[in-house]
C-alpha cells in the first residue's frame, strides 16, 4: 500500500473529541471529576466499582484512509469502535460522522447510519447459517429495500469481487473460516458503505489465511479507496494495513501517527517496549532516512521515490554501489548513502517526522 503520499481530503468522517465508555454503577460521575480522571485502572475500579474501557480519547478519521485501532487485550479497542455507531453507548465526550452528531441521532437515524453508511465486519462472520452465500450477500441489500433481482445482480459482483466465485449456492458451514471472511467482507461492502469498520476481523484465522485476507483489504482499499477503521491487537497487522494506528493503552490512545512515526519516534517507553522487534527497515521510508545530496550526487544514481522503504533502497544500493536518491516529480529531494540507511536499521539517527505527536 502506499503510504504517506495521499493528500488526505480535509473533511473527517468520523470525528471524536473527549470520548469516555465507563462501564458500572454511576458511570457517568467518572468523567467529570477530574480525581478520577487521574487515577489508574485498578485504583478507579476500587474507588467506584467502575472501568473506563475508553477514556478521553480525541481522533478524526480521514476520508479515504485505513485508519488502525491497536492495542493489547482490553486496551479497549473493541468498545472504542462500537462507540462509533452506538452499537455501545457512549458515556460522554462526542462523535460526528460527516459533521452530523452521532450522539443526537433517533433510533431510525441510527439504523441507518449503521445499515448504509458504517458496516462493521465482526470476528465471528455473523452469518446467517441457512441462506446460501449469494443471500447471505444480498441480505444488508435486502433490508435496504433493494428488490431481488437487483440484490442479486449486486450481490454476485461482489461475491467475485471477494474472490468467491463458483461458491454462491454453498452454505456458511460448507466453507472454511477464510471463505466465511469473505462472504463476511462482501456483506459490507455490498452495501456501499462510507466507511468499513473492522473488529478483528481476522484474528481466529490461521496465519497464512489472514495473510491472504490482509492483502484482500488492502487491494480493496487501493481498488475503491474506501475509508476504513480496523481494530486489531496484532502490531505487524496494523503497521501492514494502517496509514495511521490509534495505540490503545488501559483505555488511552497513547500514541496516534503513520507506522512510520509510530516505529521511528515512540512517544514514550511503552510505545519503544512495544515497537522493538519491528524490523524497522521495512517500515521506515527513505523520506526520513535521507540526507541533502551533493550537486553531483543529485545527478547521478538509482532513484527511488520518497515513499520507498529503507529495505527497497538497501537493495538499490547493494545493487549499484552508489547512493540511491529520493526523486519527487523530477526533483531530487536528497540521497541515503549506506551509512544512512545502516543507522535506521541500527535504530540510530531517525528525525521525528513532521506533525507527528503523543495524543
Ligand atoms: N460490558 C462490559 N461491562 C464491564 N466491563 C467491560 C464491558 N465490556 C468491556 N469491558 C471492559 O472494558 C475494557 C476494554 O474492553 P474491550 O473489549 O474494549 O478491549 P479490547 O482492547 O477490545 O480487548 P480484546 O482485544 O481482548 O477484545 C476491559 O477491561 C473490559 O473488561
Amino acid at each position: 500500500m502506499s503510504k504517506d503520499t495521499r493528500t488526505p481530503a480535509d473533511a473527517p468522517v468520523f470525528s471524536v473529541e473527549g470520548l469516555w465508555k465507563v462501564f458500572g454503577p454511576k458511570a457517568e460521575r467518572v468523567p467529570t471529576d477530574p480525581e478520577f480522571a487521574s487515577l489508574s485502572p485498578a485504583e478507579l475500579r476500587e474507588r467506584t466499582g467502575c472501568t473506563a474501557a475508553v477514556r478521553d480519547v480525541g481522533f478524526d478519521v480521514r476520508k479515504g484512509e485505513v485508519f488502525v485501532v491497536m492495542g493489547l487485550s482490553g486496551s479497549g479497542k473493541s468498545t472504542l469502535v462500537r462507540c462509533l455507531t452506538r452499537l455501545i453507548e457512549p458515556t460522554a465526550g462526542t462523535i460526528a460522522i460527516d459533521g452530523e452528531d452521532v450522539r443526537a441521532m433517533d433510533k431510525a437515524r441510527l439504523r441507518e447510519l449503521r445499515r448504509h453508511r458504517a458496516a462493521m465486519v465482526f470476528q465471528h462472520f455473523g452469518l446467517l447459517p441457512h441462506r446460501t452465500v449469494l443471500d447471505n450477500v444480498a441480505y444488508g441489500l435486502e433490508i435496504q429495500g433493494v428488490g431481488r433481482a437487483e440484490r442479486r445482480e449486486r450481490a454476485a459482483a461482489f461475491v467475485a469481487k471477494v474472490g468467491l466465485e463458483g461458491m454462491e449456492q454453498r452454505r456458511p458451514a460448507q466453507l472454511s473460516g477464510g471463505q466465511r471472511q469473505r462472504v463476511g467482507l462482501a456483506r459490507a461492502l455490498a452495501v456501499d458503505p462510507e466507511v468499513l469498520l473492522f473488529d478483528e476481523p481476522f484474528s481466529a484465522l490461521d496465519p497464512l489465511i489472514r495473510r491472504d485476507m490482509q492483502e484482500e483489504v488492502v487491494r480493496l482499499h487501493r481498488e475503491e479507496g474506501r475509508t476504513m477503521v480496523f481494530v486489531t491487537h496484532d502490531l505487524s497487522e496494523a503497521l501492514k494495513l494502517g496509514d495511521r494506528i490509534a495505540l490503545m493503552r488501559d483505555g488511552r490512545v497513547v500514541q496516534l501517527g503513520t507506522p512510520e512515526g509510530i516505529v521511528g519516534s515512540p512517544a514514550d517507553d511503552y510505545v519503544r517496549e512495544f515497537v522493538r522487534d519491528v524490523p524497522r527497515e521495512q517500515v521506515m521510508t527513505v523520506r526520513t532516512a535521507m540526507r541533502a545530496a551533493t550537486a553531483e550526487e543529485a545527478a547521478d544514481g538509482p532513484a527511488l521515490p520518497p515513499d520507498a522503504t529503507v529495505s527497497e533502497a538497501i537493495e538499490a544500493v547493494a545493487r549499484t554501489g552508489s547512493p540511491a536518491r529520493v526523486m519527487d516529480g523530477g526533483r531530487c529531494l536528497g540521497v541515503v548513502d549506506h551509512d544512512r540507511l545502516l543507522r535506521v536499521v541500527a535504530g540510530t539517527g531517525h528525525r521525528p517526522e513532521p506533525g507527528e505527536k503523543a495524543a
